[in-house]
């Protein structure tokens, strides 16, 4: 392996922290301490066996969070009033900096920790503060300022007091000014993102709520993007611009799948130190076209059958947060409905993995940072561009109780390692994977597989494939009126019909066809064409990083 130059030293002292000497060294890439042996301690060594290794800390100063100086003030006998005075024969000084940083804890959790570092005088002070600061301002890549929009009525509805009590005091903490927007109703911030903010200003827009409200997000984002380049998004076969601006998701949702499958957890206190890190993660959209019309995009789960009818029942009871998808689960598995269609696809070249390879999309992922030659599909549906591979349709018919399309792994709480544990962030490609008609009792030990370690695909009536694009065909085709009765979901109408349809068997419409769930939003078409946009957005984080990497930060024995 290469030798990598030893980072150039900035500043070295003897600083003390909590009654100790420390050597504290600062160089391109770390800011370390290292305890000082002191003669007494020697001494006692000599007697009682050798020393143990002095305490040494090392943070990466692209996860150093601020700087600044201490103010100490300690309680004097002096008509009660606080005042600066010496704590120790040490800490004889009052001079103080304080360093923040990432500190990893379990389960791909970030926390910010502190150290407290005292100076003999106040220009050694200034002078490490300086020091630190100017190491932060080269990082070039945090963001500085920033556009956040917050559901108030995502989740448990706890998005507001998530983020000014976890999240503003973070960014206020990392200078990072905000402009922040309390969504006043549904597709708000896409609307405001589309047409009016003053994108300019911005190093970045965060979004405070589940991922119905990122939806809204990347919508507003990327329709912004292809009307200011003059890209007609309703064309199924555009090349898509990516998106300049990144996207911070706070975790305030029900499911947060878009969350924990880009970070490894759904903690807001993560979320947000990851954007204050200025993480970039790109991810893959899928558009989702209906005879050359536009209907919406996708980044996690697109599902028609179980999934549609969870996400159509869950929405008539809102009231219930969360819980609700697991009432309508249960009664979505009992109905057993199958749906009847045409699945056709364009596989991927096997070079990009497949979905039973076992190759976890990790941070820093080898699959997806490939050079994207099978990543972009050409504007001619029957074969992949720019490469001399030749990609050829398939066409599947059959009684599906679930075609499922994830972009992603679409982990989450519920399902640690997601709909499909293997596909890929960044990749280009999607998993398809259809759920032939089956047991109930198979069903079950299907779905079952999702919440452990067994895989959900070693079925004979699950089948799976690594995709770039597809289609949906219903086999009978859909009347205007269902489409329209799908179009006013929630609406009470929409309600009141679909009571009717379900008491009256002969009409029949609510059995023919199922929804299309859409990263939790309905899609009123059956019939769709989707295709998979390589790298279309970028989020404010870096993948779930390997176990390993957080249980032992930097521990000295590893530098
Ligand atoms: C009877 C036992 C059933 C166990 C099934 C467990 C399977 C869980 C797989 C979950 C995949 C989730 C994919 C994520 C979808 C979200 O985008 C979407 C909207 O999220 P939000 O805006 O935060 O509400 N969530 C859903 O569609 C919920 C699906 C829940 C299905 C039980
Ligand atoms: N102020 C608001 N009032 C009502 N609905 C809203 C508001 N802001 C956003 N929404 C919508 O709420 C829905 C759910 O939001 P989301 O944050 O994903 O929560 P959940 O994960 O609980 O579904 C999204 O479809 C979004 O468009
Ligand atoms: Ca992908």
């Amino acid at each position: 392996m290469e030798k990598q130059p030893k980072p150039q030293l900035l500043l070295s002292s003897q600083l003390s922290l909590l009654n100790r000497v420390y050597e504290v060294t600062l160089n391109g890439v770390f800011l370390s301490w290292k305890e000082v042996e002191t003669r007494q301690k020697r001494a006692v060594g000599n007697i009682y066996g050798p020393l143990k290794a002095a305490g040494s800390h090392y943070v990466p100063v692209c996860e150093i969070i601020s700087v600044q100086e201490t103010e100490e003030e300690c309680p004097s006998t002096d008509l009660g009033k606080w005042q600066k005075v010496p704590q120790s024969p040490v800490e004889s000084n009052q001079h103080a900096f304080t360093v923040s940083y990432v500190e990893r804890i379990q389960k791909h959790r970030w926390r910010c920790s502190e150290v407290t570092l005292h100076c003999t005088d106040r220009t050694l002070c200034l002078q490490w503060v300086q020091a630190i600061r100017e190491q932060l301002s080269l990082l070039t890549i945090r963001p500085k300022r920033l556009l956040v929009y917050i559901n108030p009525y995502g989740g448990k509805h706890r998005g507001k007091r998530i983020y000014e009590q976890k999240v503003a005091p973070i960014f206020s903490r990392a200078c990072i000014s905000t402009d922040v927007i309390v969504t006043e109703r549904a597709n708000h911030a896409r609307d405001h993102l589309k047409t009016e903010a003053e994108l300019k200003k911005y190093d970045g827009v965060v979004c405070v709520g589940g991922d119905g409200m990122f939806s809204e997000i990347i919508h507003g984002l990327i329709s912004r993007t292809q009307c200011d380049s003059g890209v007609d998004q309703n064309r199924s076969d555009e090349t898509l611009i990516p998106c300049s601006l990144r996207i911070g998701i706070i975790p305030a949702g029900s499911t947060d799948c878009i969350c924990y499958a880009t970070v490894g957890s759904n903690d807001p206190v993560t979320s947000a130190l990851h954007i204050v890190v200025g993480d970039s993660q790109p991810m893959d959209v899928c558009s989702i076209h209906h005879n050359n019309t536009f209907l919406r995009y996708s980044v996690s789960l697109l599902g028609y059958g179980f999934y549609g009818d969870v996400l159509t029942d869950s929405e008539r009871k809102r009231w219930m947060g969360p819980a609700r998808y697991d009432i309508s689960g249960v009664k979505t598995f009992l109905s057993h409905r199958y749906y009847e269609g045409t699945i056709s696809f364009l596989p991927a070249d096997e070079n990009v993995g497949t979905p039973r390879d076992k190759l976890q999309c990790r941070s820093g992922c080898n699959i997806c940072r490939l050079p994207s030659l099978d990543k972009q599909v050409s504007k001619d549906e029957e074969s992949i561009s720019d490469t001399d591979t030749k990609g050829v349709w398939q066409v599947i018919r059959g009684k599906f109780l679930a075609i499922n399309a994830a972009c992603m792994s679409c982990a989450c709480p519920r399902s640690p390692k997601g709909l499909s544990p293997s596909a890929h962030l960044a990749d280009g490609t999607a998993d398809l994977i259809l759920v032939r008609k089956c047991s109930r009792f198979d069903f079950l030990r299907h779905l079952l597989r999702h919440t452990n370690k067994d895989d959900q695909f070693d079925h004979p009536f699950v089948e799976v494939y690594r995709v770039h694009q597809f289609r949906f065909t219903p086999r009978y085709e859909e009347t205007d009126s269902e489409l329209e009765l799908r179009e006013a979901e929630g609406s009470g109408r929409k309600r009141f019909f679909s009571q009717i349809c379900r008491e009256h068997p002969a009409c029949n419409c609510s059995l023919v066809h199922s929804s299309w769930n859409c990263d939790g939003e309905i899609l009123p078409h059956a019939a769709i064409q989707v295709r998979v946009h390589c790298q279309l957005i970028k989020l404010f984080a870096r993948g779930i990083e390997e176990q390993s990497v957080f249980e032992e930060p930097y521990a000295l024995n590893a530098i």
